[in-house]
């Protein structure tokens, strides 16, 4: 059976209602006023791709439940499938598609080249797998893709006694030149540009010969609760990663067991609708919150009340009010002073608010999200500079003072959080044009459908 690539599901739960495109690109709808919205959102992209390399790796077949299908997602089926791995649809029940019976190859295979396209866990999660496969493997990806930084993972395999080709720029594309084993052991790295050096690592370690004691050597390592997630998929399954000082994780060898998993809801998918509360007034409320988690899109919960939202949690659901409306009459959002670099992938929707605040607001700890999609603190200062916007970079973070902004074309930069950062900020400016609101299909295909029930 086929699975295709880069669709939204065959089942639309919302029907057809894209707002027009231009020949310029997505005209943004402006809120049309308050909102009242209860939106169901699909599997994280996160949790998905860790469930589909462990249950790769794992002692039987495993089941994931409503899992994320989207680009990354499948880009990440189809390289496991290439390696040998078997998968199954399976009719599923939450709305967004089916679900997905994942079973290990009987010996992984290389001799084949897998597509990364743009998505980091594809390209930092599989080397290791390829490593494990016997033959080579050839990795590569979107053009934007072969910017990213790839040295931490090309040099922990190396270390870790696996041949590896590259060009020597620390990036894509390279060749794994699997033998069927890593031998493993003792590695440093320096996983400062990203997490994903170390969650990659860690997801593959108990199938080492002598398992994995990893080191990180950086000052900053950002995204812990990415980390965190990793290691609480792998103890889900049955492996131990002990911690015995900070930056550092140990694995020891052996099986990671099969099991059927039940996918949340992606929370950091959730930033847009909620951040659409605080913008066009009313409130957006999304089902499915898990009450324990360890996304990092948790955390708006607790960020947007910062900017001057009131937010509310009743049973499995989580609902975003907007703030009261200022004394001059306007929106009420207040700036904000914040270090982001544990939930780096939430910036780019909460920048969009913070344009539309009242005051000031600082954003740092998040230098290593330059080297995310594209160079998201460019990107950021020069979309909404573009349309009247104050924003100065700072060397790991933005600055961003309130000015009124005009309508214009917004670039998407192939950023699937770059196109929904256009979204949050046509609801309030007439006249917003993303070019290629076709991105947010890397983790979100529905993005548009969603975006209209939501104003509906
Ligand atoms: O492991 C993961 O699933 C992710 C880790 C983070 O990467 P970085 O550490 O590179 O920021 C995050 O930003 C990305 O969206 C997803
Ligand atoms: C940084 C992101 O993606 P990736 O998994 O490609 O790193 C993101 O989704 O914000």
């Amino acid at each position: 059976m086929q699975i295709s690539r880069y669709s939204a599901p065959e089942f639309d739960p919302y029907g057809d209602n894209r707002q027009t495109d231009t020949d310029a690109g997505w005209r943004a709808p402006v809120a049309p006023g308050p909102l009242a919205a209860v939106l169901s959102l699909p599997g994280s992209k996160s949790l998905t791709n860790r469930e589909l390399v462990l249950a790769a790796l794992a002692d039987g077949s495993s089941t994931l439940r409503a899992p994320l299908w989207s680009r990354d997602s499948e880009l990440m089926i189809e390289g496991l499938r290439a390696l040998g791995t078997r998968f199954e649809r399976r009719e599923g029940h939450g709305g967004f598609g089916d679900d997905l019976v994942v079973t290990p190859a009987d010996e992984l295979l290389g001799s084949t080249t897998i597509d990364c396209g743009l998505a980091g866990t594809v390209m930092r999660f599989l080397p290791p797998v390829a490593a494990l496969a016997l033959g080579p493997t050839t990795f590569d990806g979107d053009e934007g893709a072969r910017r990213r930084p790839m040295g931490g993972s090309i040099e922990a395999l190396r270390a870790l006694g696996v041949d590896l080709d590259d060009d020597g720029r620390g990036a894509l594309p390279f060749t794994v030149h699997g033998t069927g084993r890593v031998a493993g052991g003792e590695v440093a790295i320096d996983a400062s540009a990203s997490s994903q050096f170390v969650s990659g690592l860690l997801l593959s370690a108990p199938r080492f010969e002598r398992g994995l004691d990893l080191r990180h050597t950086g000052e900053r390592l950002p995204s812990l609760p990415h980390i965190e997630m990793t290691i609480a998929a792998l103890a889900a399954r049955g492996v131990e990663v002990e911690q015995p000082e900070r930056g550092r994780w140990r694995v020891a060898p052996g099986t990671i067991r099969a099991i059927d998993v039940d996918i949340e809801p992606d929370l950091s998918n959730a930033a847009p609708f909620l951040v659409a509360a605080l913008v066009a007034g009313g409130s957006v409320t999304i089902t499915g919150w898990p009450s324990e988690t360890t996304q990092v899109g948790a955390q708006l919960a607790e960020l947007l009340p910062l900017f001057g939202a009131r937010v509310e949690r009743a049973e499995s659901r989580l609902t975003v009010h907007a703030p009261e409306p200022g004394a001059d009459g306007g929106r009420g959002i207040r700036g904000v002073d914040l270090d982001l670099s544990e939930a780096g992938e939430l910036v780019p929707n909460l920048v969009a608010l913070a344009a539309l605040a009242d005051g000031p607001s600082t954003f740092t700890g998040i230098g290593h999200i330059r080297h995310h999609e594209t160079d998201r603190l460019a990107a950021l200062a020069a979309e909404l500079n573009g349309l009247g916007g104050r924003v100065t970079e700072l060397d790991d973070g933005l600055r961003v003072e309130p000015a009124p902004l005009h309508g214009g074309p917004w670039r998407a930069y192939a950023d699937h959080r770059m196109a929904t950062s256009g979204a949050i900020v046509g609801l309030a400016v007439p006249g917003v044009v993303v070019d290629d609101i076709d991105s947010t299909s890397k983790t979100l295909p529905q993005f548009t459908q969603l975006w209209g029930k939501l104003l509906a």
